[in-house]
């Protein structure tokens, strides 16, 4: 049972594939996956009666062998179905469970909630007596672990197909799916692990791993561990804010334009000019939080995009870009819209979340750090990273702001990639809200940075 940290993510054509290509017996692979739900029921159920769910395919056959290996075990399990097996594979994991099957609508609850309702095969939601089957059983149960998915949720996009009554613990069977990190799907997954069955997980798409920082190197000077500049404009305090974070992780940090009193005294101020980018020590420019519908401010996106910097773009910046005049930039760009700026941007790119977020950068050239709760990361590749904690905290005034001026600080830095710099962001974010603990405001999130950097080992 592993965290999924890191993991490749599979849609369900991908895991039908990866299954395939495994070389393994898909009766195998059944046997393999009931095996180890039960090992892990059987572990955390401490010995209290199961009650499992199972439905027609094989995700109901997961449930059978589950139950099949639980019983041997000695633990008091019993099984409930939807209807009859509708595959050989189903129906063979039904001729191995000895014990008897009742209706869903008959059962009485049990401690412990096994549902191995729908899997990867869901096609559309659950009819409503068994949908409140499944919440009567639910409520009454201590603990429901989810076999591979909810029953209810479309594997590929996260969507709710039908209410879910929530599980404690939801399985995953050889790869996490988009669904355990998409909502709003993934918190009725309650803490999800997966089960290693054997198979490869391939494909361009994985959960943010945690961040890996390096501390400076023994001959490091400012310079050379990144400057950032971040371009200020109508609203000082955004800038400041993302100013304000990037000095935690770049050595020299110049803020142009209008800056706050409190601005820390290490950030070097200088005023707007129309050269003001004109310094090939910049490693990266944060353009937007703060600056503006205006013309200054569109005068300003202007002078970044003809530069030769790597930039961030964000917020006001967002309202004002046209994303085609990404494409003929040599240096990379990170766009961090919000769902409102994604919708400006991008008006006709529609889908899941990890396909707008992965068509965006592959339209724009940049990747796009498409934010919220679930925030994805798509760079131009197709390569795509996904947010897997979630610290609803963060949603405050400025948390945005501190983002962009860490991912320009990170972008700024050695040895990286647009997609390495924003993951690391991403993390690093979120592990600052989770230090800075509830009631957080913005400013605290650039206070906990140097705990969350020390996290991610360095
Ligand atoms: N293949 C392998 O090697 C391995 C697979 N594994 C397991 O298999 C799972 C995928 O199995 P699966 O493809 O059989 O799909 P599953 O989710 O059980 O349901 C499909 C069935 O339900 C039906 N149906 C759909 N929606 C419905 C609804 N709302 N209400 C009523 N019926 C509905 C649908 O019928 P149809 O849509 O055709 O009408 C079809 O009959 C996967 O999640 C994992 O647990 C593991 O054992 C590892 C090895
Ligand atoms: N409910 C939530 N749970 C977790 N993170 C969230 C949530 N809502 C927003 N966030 C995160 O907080 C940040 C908000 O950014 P943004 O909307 O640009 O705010 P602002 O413009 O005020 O700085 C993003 O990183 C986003 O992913
Ligand atoms: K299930």
């Amino acid at each position: 049972m592993r965290p999924i940290d890191g993991l490749t993510v599979l849609t369900a054509a991908e895991m039908r594939t990866a299954e395939q290509a495994s070389g393994v017996d898909e009766a195998a692979l059944m046997d393999r996956a009931g095996a180890a739900i039960a090992e892990v029921v059987r572990r955390i159920g401490g010995g209290q009666e199961v009650l499992v769910l199972c439905g027609p395919g094989n995700n109901g056959g997961d449930g059978y062998v589950a139950a099949s290996a639980l019983r041997q075990a000695g633990i008091p399990v019993r099984v409930a179905a939807l209807s009859d097996p509708r595959t050989d594979l189903a129906r063979r994991a039904r001729a191995g469970w000895a014990g008897p099957v009742e209706p869903i609508a008959e059962a009485s609850a049990a401690p412990v909630l096994l549902d191995a309702l729908f899997g990867t095969g869901l096609s559309r939601g659950l009819d409503e007596p068994v949908v409140e089957s499944l919440h009567a059983l639910s409520i009454r149960a201590v603990l429901t672990i989810a076999v591979d998915l909810p029953s209810g949720v479309a594997t590929d996009s996260g969507a709710l197909l039908s209410a879910y009554p929530g599980a404690a613990l939801t399985l995953a069977l050889g790869a996490p799916k988009p669904a355990h990190l998409l909502l709003p799907a993934a918190p009725l997954c309650g803490t999800v692990r997966v089960l290693d069955i054997g198979i490869a997980a391939r494909s361009q798409a994985s959960v943010l791993p945690v961040a890996s920082l390096r501390s400076p190197a023994v001959d490091a000077h400012k310079f050379s561990r990144g400057m950032v500049a971040v371009v200020a404009g109508r609203m000082p305090g955004a800038s400041a804010l993302a100013a304000s974070a990037a000095a935690r992780v770049a050595g020299y940090v110049l803020l142009i334009g209008s800056a706050t009193d409190r601005l820390p005294h290490a950030i070097v101020r200088r005023r707007w000019a129309e050269d003001a980018l004109f310094d090939p020590r910049i490693g990266a420019v944060v353009i937007g939080p703060g600056l503006g519908p205006d013309e200054e401010a569109r005068a300003k996106l202007n002078a970044a995009l003809a530069s030769d910097h790597a930039l961030v773009i964000d917020g006001d910046a967002l309202r004002l870009l046209d994303p085609a005049r990404l494409r003929s930039r040599a240096s990379p760009a990170i766009l961090t819209p919000h769902e409102g700026e994604f919708a400006h941007l991008f008006p006709d790119v529609k889908g899941s979340k990890i396909d707008r977020a992965r068509t965006a950068a592959g339209e724009s050239g940049a990747t796009v750090v498409l934010k919220g709760p679930d925030t994805i990361i798509a760079a131009p590749t197709g390569e795509v990273r996904l947010a897997a904690r979630h610290v609803p905290w963060l949603a405050t005034a400025g948390s945005g702001d501190v983002l962009a001026g860490l991912t320009g600080a990170l972008l700024a830095g050695p040895d990286t990639t647009a997609l390495a710099a924003a993951s690391s962001a991403v993390w690093l974010h979120t592990e600052a809200a989770r230090i800075a603990g509830p009631a957080l405001i913005a400013d605290d999130l650039t206070l906990a940075l140097p705990a969350a950097i020390a996290q991610a080992g360095a």
